[in-house]
């Protein structure tokens, strides 16, 4: 049985005349332990998915069983980090974390809770700013609470939604590593939705691309056969890394080149001025 399982799900938004397909036929199985990529274009329907994943919203058919049970609704043993990070503004970086912690945990004591929170705090570099509140903070902070949070909760699945697309290079490089440690040291499985194909080979050990919608579905699966831990620093000389790359790389331009031929619709702009605007030139 595998631990995360689509089976011939489709999304479609709105009713009758007024509905997109979004996503059609996606199946794809995720084995315990295992770490998948799913490299996608923009707007292609990654998002959907992930809600799809983590039980936000509901296939319009087939289905979506975690550990061979249908997913009904989020649960904590699926823990998502989002591209936009939803902290709770009026709550501190230490609250916003503890809040989730506690949620996992019920029956932790408040001292093995702080430690919790203060040691994610810490893993993302961010124990100077425990007590600021997120206006106080940069987007790339942000999004390392939001990656604190998540962790935290020791989820039995990692659900990323281009959790580190804001972040500098450096702060990227960091955040990869300390998922790919969590994930291989407590034995996890990950998913992770990126539009960053280099991204996917240093983590994932498949790489699925989702082909561009409407009626988005999944390409097939290429295998990064690469030992890990992996070095950053020599996936460049790695023959297996070129190779891969370049397959990948090959396989979304080839699929991008024909979504630009399907449409040739010239859109024109409206000639308009606002009459705020009249004569401030
Ligand atoms: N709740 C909704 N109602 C109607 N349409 C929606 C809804 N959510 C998403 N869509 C549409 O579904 C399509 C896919 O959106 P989605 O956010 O899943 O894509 P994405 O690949 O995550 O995009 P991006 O790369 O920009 O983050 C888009 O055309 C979007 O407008």
């Amino acid at each position: 049985m595998a631990y995360l399982e689509l089976k011939n799900v489709c999304k479609t938004y709105g009713q009758s005349n007024n509905s997109t397909e979004v996503l059609s036929n996606i199946n794809l199985k995720i084995e315990e332990g295992e770490f998948v990529a799913i490299v996608g274009f923009t707007g292609s329907g990654k998002t959907t998915l992930v809600n799809l994943i983590n039980g936000l919203i509901k296939p319009t058919s087939g289905e979506v069983l975690f550990k061979g049970e249908p997913v009904v609704g989020t649960s904590h043993k699926r823990g998502v980090i989002f591209q936009n990070y939803s902290l709770l503004p009026w709550l501190t970086v230490y609250q916003n974390v503890a809040m989730a912690v506690k949620e996992a945990f019920p029956k932790e004591s408040k001292t093995e809770i702080r430690e919790r929170v203060v040691s994610f705090i810490k893993m993302v570099g961010l124990s100077h700013a425990i007590d600021k509140r997120p206006k106080e903070l940069s987007g790339g902070m942000r999004q390392r609470v939001s990656v604190a949070r998540a962790l935290a909760m020791k989820p039995e699945m990692i659900i990323m939604d281009e959790p580190l697309g804001a972040l500098d290079a450096l702060t990227r490089g960091n955040l990869q590593d300390e998922i790919l440690n969590i994930w291989s040291k407590d034995k996890r499985t990950a998913l992770l939705i990126t539009n960053d194909v280099d991204e996917g080979i240093y983590m994932a050990d498949r790489i699925i691309p989702l082909k561009p919608g409407p009626k988005a579905t999944l390409g097939p699966e290429f295998t990064i056969d690469i030992e890990r831990p992996r070095d950053k620093t020599k996936l460049n000389d790695n023959i297996n890394y070129i190779e891969t790359r370049n397959k990948i790389i090959a396989y979304l331009m080839a699929i991008g080149e024909n979504r630009k031929s399907v449409s040739n619709t010239e859109y024109v702009l409206p000639d308009v001025t606002p009459k705020s605007f009249v004569g401030q030139f």
